[in-house]
């Protein structure tokens, strides 16, 4: 199952600059190693926000939450899933079809 997912990440301004550098690299690692199984097909940053858009690829609602859960930056996120399905314009599935 596709989800869209939007993270905003709000970290406290007077967090600690080690604390902080060591929750990057971590968040950094892990969506990397999501991304390298296929659980986490796309990310993108939204211009001029530090937010991020995504798509995770799961096989239902309770992993997704495990996924999000274990983000490091999860404390420090507000999170907005949608859950997305075929478009019948998608000349994608005109090429499954045939
Ligand atoms: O958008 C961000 O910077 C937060 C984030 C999520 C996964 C990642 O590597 O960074």
């Amino acid at each position: 199952m596709l989800f869209a997912v939007k993270m905003d990440v709000h970290l406290p301004a007077d967090m600690d600059p080690d604390v902080k550098a060591d929750i990057l690299a971590r968040e950094k690692a892990y969506s990397q190693k999501l991304q390298k199984s296929g659980v986490w097909p796309h990310i993108w940053r939204c211009a001029g926000q530090y937010s991020n858009l995504s798509v995770l690829d799961v096989d239902d609602n309770d992993r997704l939450h495990e996924v999000l859960s274990q983000l490091p930056l999860f404390p420090y996120m507000n999170i907005e899933v949608t859950p997305l399905a075929t478009h019948p314009s998608d000349i994608a599935l005109l090429e499954q079809d045939s």
